[in-house]
């Protein structure tokens, strides 16, 4: 598929450099305002203009089922997907929560999760499949499902650009998509089971360890993947990690900022940099999962998380919490005076 290799839109950089100069002349010691700073800066180039802004949000969540759920490496049941995706709708999730507060649009994508809920509004049906197949007896896709999956997500992006959304925020609900993830960390960064593989929803010791187990068998019995991230990302599942992923790289082709929130989130942000480098100028973290291996996936990436309140629900819901402090550094931006404005003197030495 072609569209998943094309180039990411470039940051302009005389927006970039017009962003740094007034940074440079607002009434506050040069840097005091640290990464807020670099937010408003990064999203002046990348929106091309001198006010940047992310007012305008578009929200999507993905969600599938994971037949990995069957070697027991969930602490909740393999129901819980379908019937989050019913409580995103009904308004009582984190994130609708949160969404709403934030005036954010909301939408969930069906990917393909077990039993498919009746269309309403809200939702997205773009089904690749009923759950995926189990990763350690076979690949967890077919590759014309990788191809839909990623497409659901394609689309998605899409969306978000033709309502004007200032910036892109992909979330996901698959019980199991930890374990897909924790596979696609320990592939793609060479990193071991034994430090990525954490509690997920909640699992005990025990039940970790069975679950490192697990994770150690999937990436041996796709060892023949090597350093393919699309390979791998067909073997390991899920359809919503393979949305992300389209989701992201068409967002960055479209010009269209992306905030990362969680676990799982930044495996798709990691296959989307395997296949283009190029995105990572398109990428903002929003916080360190507490979910063990995440610290080390974004040290991996280079990535600079902005939050770390010790969340590790998914859902999208780490990234809402933390657009309000990018919505402050575009205001900060925008509206501060500069020292000629207000009368100020400069800095000395
Ligand atoms: O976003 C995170 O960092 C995160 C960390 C752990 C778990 N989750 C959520 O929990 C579910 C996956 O957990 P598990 O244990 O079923 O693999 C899935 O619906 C995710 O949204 C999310
Ligand atoms: C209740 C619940 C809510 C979630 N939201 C995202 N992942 C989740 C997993 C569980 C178990």
């Amino acid at each position: 598929m072609n569209w998943l290799v094309a180039s990411c839109a470039t940051p302009n950089q005389q927006f970039l450099a017009l962003a740094r100069a007034r940074q440079a002349q607002l009434t506050k010691p040069p840097q005091a305002l640290g990464t807020l700073e670099t937010i408003a800066i990064r999203l002046a180039g990348l929106q091309a203009c001198e006010q940047p802004s992310v007012e305008r949000v578009q929200i999507s969540i993905f969600a599938s089922d994971h037949g990995i759920v069957a070697e027991g490496v969930s602490a909740f049941p393999q129901a819980v997907t379908q019937q989050m995706v019913a409580n995103f709708l009904q308004g009582g999730a984190a994130i609708s929560v949160l969404a709403k507060s934030l005036q954010a649009s909301l939408e969930i994508v069906d990917v393909g999760i077990l039993e498919p809920l009746s269309e309403q509004a809200g939702l997205v049906i773009q089904r690749a499949g009923a759950g995926t197949a189990n990763s350690l007896q076979t690949a967890a896709m077919t590759c014309e499902q990788v191809q839909l999956a990623l497409q659901a997500g394609y689309a998605a992006a899409e969306r978000a650009y033709s309502h004007q959304a200032e910036l892109f925020i992909g979330g996901e609900m698959g019980i199991g998509n930890t374990t897909a993830a924790t596979v696609l960390y320990c592939a793609l960064l060479n990193l071991s089971p034994s430090t990525m593989t954490g509690a997920g929803t909640g699992l005990d010791a025990a039940g970790i360890a069975h679950k490192t187990q697990v994770i150690t068998q999937i990436l041996q019995r796709h060892a023949a993947c090597g350093q393919d991230a699309l390979a791998w990302l067909t073997c390991a599942g899920g359809f919503e990690i393979a949305a992300l992923t389209g989701a992201y790289l068409r967002a960055a082709q479209l010009g269209l900022p992306i905030l990362l929130d969680g676990f799982i989130t930044t495996a798709a942000a990691l296959v989307a940099l395997k296949l283009q480098p190029a995105l990572q100028d398109w990428l903002f973290l929003s916080h360190t999962s507490a979910e063990r291996g995440h610290q080390s996936a974004i040290t991996a990436l280079g990535l600079q998380p902005l939050l770390d309140l010790n969340l590790r629900l998914g859902e999208g819901s780490g990234a809402a919490i933390a657009l309000p402090i990018m919505r402050q550094a575009c205001l900060l931006h925008n509206q501060m005076a500069t020292f000629a404005e207000a009368a100020v003197a400069g800095k000395l030495r």
